[in-house]
């Protein structure tokens, strides 16, 4: 008899692992080493950005009062005082119709509340002349202006991107609270496996999903153990799960979740004494998407159809990853696009095809990345989204808007919907 398994819906499923998710302890790294980690921490303004009254321009600092009635007709001259390039101070208070050559980013000399950029004077020697008026603190970049001393600048949870990097090291971050990264042993199964340098023979073909699977993590700036691959043997499987799951925090495997002979991976969660959270999901691909837990590990029991693997990893492990970091967006970006094609096959299940979404001047496409099988592996190398076609329609025609996830993008909004 073959075991009879009852499919959930996929945001059931999703809400299953998350609902298991622990964070991880924080740990501290070095700012150079702080690039595609999850911020443990707010970052704080420790000062004023900028933190003194600037000069947006090179030009000359003045009192703004002296160019009061300054026109064509009608120059004010200034008697220039003194010269300073950022990173000077200037010791001169300035007196009037007296004016400080400055430079882009020098702080404002003390008495002087506005800036003439050089192009607007007319020089000559140690004096200009300028020929219309300013405002008080016209052209004067102003204290805290960008940022306020305490404020929060970065929130807890977000994925350190360069910009995050800029700000950490404008306020001497120097070390940086982050959220550990998950531990993931990476397993593939299969007596049909060979390694990508090994040459085929009859019944055999290269593992593609473990090499996929370690660059989904890598995407996401998580290394992973390599426990290699291994034939379809119950016990051989059993031992090295058994003890990847002391070791790991996730434990990815990839083939052997249906219901084949050889599909192994469900008698390896019974021995452990795993609690299997689902291995049925209203998804194609992907529906025999198998996900496990013990003693705080996951086991990510990804299908073997590249296809599948890739949809399984991208939906149930990455959120679940991304939330052990602490992340405050785990999920695919969403977005809505028209369709270039007519997709009129009927979706029994929620369907995830391996799309190319494009932003064109006149909105959002999405068409097909090719053969979309869930054993197809070329569909997914040309692909950069999923369309999302939800369970139950069909006979979608070009023109039509669906919705769309973004495949890569560094962080999603958690309020994508499906049913
Ligand atoms: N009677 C049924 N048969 C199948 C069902 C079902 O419900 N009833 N489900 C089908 C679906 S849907 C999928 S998806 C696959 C899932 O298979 P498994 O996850 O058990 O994976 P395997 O049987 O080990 O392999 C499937 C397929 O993938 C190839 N494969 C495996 N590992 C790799 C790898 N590392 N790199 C590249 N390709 C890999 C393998 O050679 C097989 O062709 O089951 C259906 N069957
Ligand atoms: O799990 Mo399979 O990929 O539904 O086709
Ligand atoms: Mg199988």
């Amino acid at each position: 008899m073959v075991e009879k398994r009852t499919p959930v819906a996929v945001k059931e499923a999703i809400e299953r692992v998350m609902k298991r998710v622990k964070q991880l302890p924080p740990e501290t790294v070095s700012l150079h080493e702080a690039y595609g980690r999850i911020l443990a921490e707010p970052v704080l303004a420790t000062h004023a950005v900028p933190p003194f009254d600037r000069s947006p321009y090179d030009g000359f600092a003045v009192r703004s009062k002296d160019t009061e009635g300054a026109s064509g007709e009608s120059r004010i001259s200034f008697q220039v005082v003194d010269h300073i390039g950022a990173g000077a101070v200037s010791s001169r208070t300035i007196g009037a119709f007296e004016a400080v050559r400055i430079m882009t980013g020098a702080p404002i000399p003390a008495g002087a509340d506005a800036v003439v950029m050089l192009e607007q004077t007319v020089q000559n020697g140690n004096t200009f002349t300028i020929r219309k008026p300013f405002e008080p603190l016209e052209n004067v970049s102003l204290k805290g202006e960008d940022a306020k001393k305490g404020e929060t600048i970065v929130e807890a949870g977000t994925f350190i991107q360069p910009g995050v990097i800029a700000v950490l090291a404008t306020f001497g971050y120097a070390e940086v609270r982050v959220a550990r990264r998950p531990v993931v042993g990476l397993l593939a199964t299969g007596t049909e496996l060979v390694d990508v340098s090994e040459p085929l023979a009859p019944g055999k073909i290269r593992n593609s999903n473990g090499p996929m699977i370690a660059a989904q993590l890598a995407r996401m700036g998580i290394a992973c153990r390599l426990l290699g691959s291994l034939p379809d043997d119950e016990d051989a499987c059993f031992e090295l799960v058994q003890k990847a799951v002391e070791e790991c925090d996730a434990v990815m495997t990839t083939g052997g979740v249906s219901v084949g002979d050889f599909d192994f991976l469900p008698a390896v969660y019974a021995r452990l004494g795993a609690e299997v959270l689902f291995n049925k999901v209203q998804m194609r691909p992907g529906s025999v998407t198998t996900v496990a837990h013990l003693n705080n590990t996951f086991l990510f029991g990804l299908s073997g159809n590249p296809s599948a693997c890739f949809v399984g990893f991208e939906l149930f492990a990455r959120p679940a990853l991304f939330s052990m970091m602490g992340s405050g967006k785990p999920y695919l970006p969403y977005e809505k696009a028209l369709l270039a094609v007519d997709l009129t096959k009927p979706n029994p299940f929620n369907r995830f095809i391996r799309a190319v979404y494009t932003s064109t001047p006149s909105g959002a496409r999405v068409a097909p990345a090719g053969f979309n099988k869930s054993n197809s592996v070329t569909s997914i190398a040309r692909g950069n989204a999923f369309i999302v076609l939800p369970g139950g329609t069909r006979g979608f025609q070009k023109g039509d808007e669906v919705d769309v996830l973004l495949i890569g993008a560094e962080e999603g909004v958690p309020a994508w919907v499906l049913n």
